[in-house]
């Protein structure tokens, strides 16, 4: 039988399956996602198994044989080796790097090689020093890397060994012992009783009878370290239990379990409301259907969308298929996990970023091996290895995290969708603010429907009817024109003062999107930048460093301009921090919460301030992005927004979109349970479209300006668009290279007819702009270029790019000019 693998190697060059033999030994075990170590190149590397033939093209007696199989079963199912073929095409990424997308990095471990002494050739040490053999003698098996660093004379030597087969090679692959185990005592109590037991030891014996008798009363399992520690015992005397066949001493699966000790309050379903109950009987009789269907459930904040979630999901699982819940990464709050947990119980299994390498690898076992129904995580969580898939909910669709901005550069939107069609199984996007993409998507699918059912469920009123907050504009240009210097408006501080005296509680957020804490000398204007990249360096108060955010460059902060040594020169911008030193100062001994990437990067940090706040310890949460999303605090009712406009600059064509997204979400949080709440919006463009329309909470209206700019400009969804970034350390050189890509690229289109510029009104239309400097023109010290494809209509315009790529990757070795491409890109800097 031949086995056709994925060696992980990211180039596109071995981006292609290699046949290998399947030893007899393996075959009935080898299956399709299984991971095998495989001989490749005089290495051995870590591969997938994408397909099991008969036959080879490739003459069989030069085919290698798999060296090792790596997992007991396979970690991917056949449908997520496809799924991963698809991404590496849309996305234009390696087949190899979309299947390590998908597997808990406890199994990406490098495979590494063993060598040992053959037995039978112990005496034939052809040519080995013998120190080498020794060591090989004392410690096998060896990590052969292990053994060249120790011994770098010897490398040939130890090659010679191999060959001639007095050295033996074994793969394995590091971290593959991810699975924790503990040595635990079970007592024997089933095949015999205490006391015939106590008469097989002698009466001298005192602190092993103790022990005995501890085992048997006790009658289950005990981890040996608790069992030492609770007895004062030693582990000899457990030893001679042991080898009077009295206890058995044996390792034990563990799962490290992140919640461990938490007890969830269980919850019952909420009878429904009207409109919940229509929203709720839509997705169920899909998910009943096996409808690969996607809805956009547009609810207002409040507006119970996740009790609907909850219920659709029991739906699911009483099919006996799976439910998968993507939420950002930081909305996936211990409330978060709470309520799920309350509802499923242990059937649940969280997947996010703070978890530890083997508590992610526990949870992901959960999946894989059925103990679980229901898995919520953030983006990669899509690839939850389920069986039988009815349900996947993407609440707060519209984030811009649900894209990965590494290789694999997926969107875990449209990876849902795929996965859905795959399972039969019913898609379901959240949110108050709708991405534009998924609203005119769900606008086309009821157009182009059976008309039975609507794609687009909307849930426009909050639970209990109660109203959305009313949202109050302050221009913060008048603030300065009648003398208020500070950042608080007069409006924001009077009301900040009324939550005080009332003992309720605000919500403040700082807008940092695209705003940093820069330092700048206010006589000559110099800015701190980094030598490496075009980008100027954020302060950071606590270290009193300036560094980079990109490359991780640190210097100290000077007090003297290094241009001009004036002394003037000042930090600007408006941190957390000094919002808080302000408040502070405005209201001695008011209680404040800040969370930003400093407060918040210690494990369980985030949970230990959101918990001190919802047991109303502090006055404020002060915070960025991450105190805008998923919280429903009752005493909350006031939600400031320092500085609303600070992403609208933003070199991005979503700049309003993700505005209006931001202030409608935070506003959100005021007023969601019987006090009334109330919003104060500080901006410098109070007539900005996004801004007006937050204000009245207006999704329509602002959905209908912003569709107008999208068409004028040609931007999604009115077209899509693959990022093209290019970058070299020689300016002249990708200049020169950048040209000739779009160039090529060109004439590609304009061979394939699909060359018109977006305003024409043909129905398929490419339009490649650029070579043109990025936003960030230099980056580690390479210079970066960019062009950018819009297209529309069905051209397969990553066809085309490949293609073009081809030629360009290949060839020139030296100085290669780096191409990365983005498909569907969130941020283009
Ligand atoms: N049918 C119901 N009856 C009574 N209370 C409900 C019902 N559905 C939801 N709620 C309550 O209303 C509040 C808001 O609901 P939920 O948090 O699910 O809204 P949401 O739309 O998910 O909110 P957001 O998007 O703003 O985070 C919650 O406290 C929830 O327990
Ligand atoms: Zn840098």
């Amino acid at each position: 039988m031949i086995a056709r693998v994925i060696v992980d190697v990211p180039t596109k060059q071995t981006d292609r399956p290699f046949d290998y033999k399947v030893p007899e030994a393996m075959s009935g075990w080898i299956e399709v996602g299984s991971r095998v170590g495989v001989p490749f190149g005089g290495r051995t590397l870590q591969g997938f198994v994408v397909e099991l033939a008969e036959q080879s093209e490739v003459d069989l007696s030069r085919l290698k044989a798999i060296a090792e199989l790596l997992d007991p079963s396979a970690p991917l199912s056949p449908d997520l080796i496809e799924l991963a073929l698809w991404i590496s095409d849309k996305y234009c990424c390696t087949w190899t790097a979309a299947l390590q997308a998908m597997i808990p990095s406890a199994l990406k471990g490098k495979a590494e090689r063993y060598i040992s002494l053959q037995e039978s050739n112990l005496h034939a040490e052809a040519g080995l020093p013998q120190p080498v053999l020794e060591h090989i003698r004392k410690y096998a098996p060896v990590k052969l890397d292990t053994l060249q660093q120790r011994f770098p004379d010897s490398s040939a030597a130890i090659k010679a060994g191999l060959r001639s087969g007095v050295l033996s090679e074994t793969v394995a692959v590091k971290d593959r012992l991810a699975i924790r185990t503990v040595l635990t005592v079970f007592p024997a109590a089933d095949s015999i009783t205490e006391e015939e037991a106590l008469a097989q030891i002698p009466a001298r014996a005192a602190k092993q009878r103790e022990l005995l008798s501890y085992l048997f009363t006790r009658n289950e399992p005990i981890p040996l370290q608790a069992l030492l520690a609770e007895t004062g015992s030693s582990a000899a005397s457990v030893r001679a239990l042991e080898d009077k066949g009295l206890v058995e001493v044996r390792e034990v699966q563990q799962n490290r379990d992140p919640y461990a000790g938490r007890t969830f309050a269980p919850s019952q379903p909420l009878e429904l409301t009207e409109g919940q109950q229509a929203v709720f009987e839509s997705i169920t009789a899909a998910v009943l259907a096996g409808d690969p269907k996607v809805f956009l459930l547009q609810g207002v904040t409040g507006s119970g969308k996740t009790e609907v979630y909850l219920q659709s999901i029991d739906c699911c699982i009483a099919q006996d298929r799976q439910a998968i819940v993507l939420v950002p990464e930081i909305s996936l709050t211990p409330q978060m996990v709470e309520r799920f947990k309350g509802r499923f119980g242990d059937a649940v299994a969280v997947l996010h970023s703070r978890l530890s390498n083997g508590e992610r690898y526990d949870e992901w076992r959960k999946i894989k091996e059925k103990r679980v129904k229901v898995a919520i995580g953030a983006r990669s969580a899509i690839f939850a290895p389920f069986e039988r898939i009815g349900l996947i909910i993407i609440d707060e669709e519209h984030e811009s995290s649900y894209k990965q901005e590494e290789s694999p550069k997926y969107h875990a939107r449209d990876v849902a969708v795929k996965r859905a069609k795959q399972h039969g199984a019913t898609v379901v996007l959240g949110s108050a603010t709708p991405s534009l993409e998924s609203y005119a998507a769900a606008r086309r699918a009821s157009l182009q429907g059976d008309g039975q059912s609507d794609a687009l469920l909307p849930l426009p009123e909050r639970v209990g009817g109660r109203p959305l907050p009313p949202v109050e504009i302050v221009d913060m240009r008048e603030e300065l024109k009648a003398g208020n210097r500070s950042m608080f408006s007069r409006r924001l501080h009077q009301a900040l003062g009324e939550r005080l005296e009332r003992g309720e509680q605000s919500v403040l957020l700082l807008n940092r999107r695209g705003y940093s804490t820069f330092v700048m000398c206010r006589s000559c204007g110099y800015t701190a930048g980094c030598p490496h990249c075009d980008i100027s360096l954020t302060y950071h108060q606590k270290s009193r460093m300036l560094r980079c955010h990109y490359c991780g460059y640190a210097e100290h902060s000077t007090l003297v301009c290094p241009e001009c040594q004036s002394e003037h020169i000042r930090f600007f911008g408006t941190g957390t921090q000094r919002v808080e030193e302000e408040l502070a100062k405005l209201f001695p001994g008011i209680r404040v919460i800040r969370m930003d990437v400093d407060t918040t990067t210690e494990k369980g940090s985030h949970e230990k301030w959101l918990t001190m706040f919802g047991e109303r310890k502090a006055d404020v949460l002060l915070g960025t992005q991450m105190v805008a999303k998923g919280l429903d605090f009752p005493f909350v009712t006031l939600v400031g927004v320092i500085a609303a406009d600070s992403s609208l600059n933003l070199p991005d064509f979503r700049a309003a979109e993700k505005t209006f997204q931001l202030l409608t979400q935070v506003a959100g949080r005021a007023g969601r349970h019987h006090l009334p709440g109330e919003v104060v919006v500080q901006t410098y463009t109070p007539d900005h479209y996004s801004v007006r329309t937050a204000q009245r909470h207006d999704y329509d209206a602002f959905l209908e300006e912003e569709l107008r700019h999208r068409r004028m400009m040609s931007y999604p969804p009115f077209c899509r668009l693959i990022l093209v970034t290019m970058t070299h350390e020689q300016l002249p050189l990708l200049v020169e290279q950048g040209e000739r890509f779009a160039a090529a690229l060109r004439e590609r289109a304009a061979r394939a007819g699909v060359l018109a510029p977006l305003a024409t009104a043909q129905e398929r239309a490419m339009d490649i702009l650029g070579p043109v400097a990025s936003p960030i023109p230099r980056l580690k010290d390479r210079y970066r270029f960019q062009c950018m494809i819009k297209y529309r209509g069905n051209v397969d315009a990553t066809e085309l790019l490949r293609s073009v790529l081809a030629s360009f990757t290949e060839g020139q070795q030296q100085g290669k000019v780096l191409f990365s491409v983005d498909v569907d890109p969130q941020v283009i800097m």
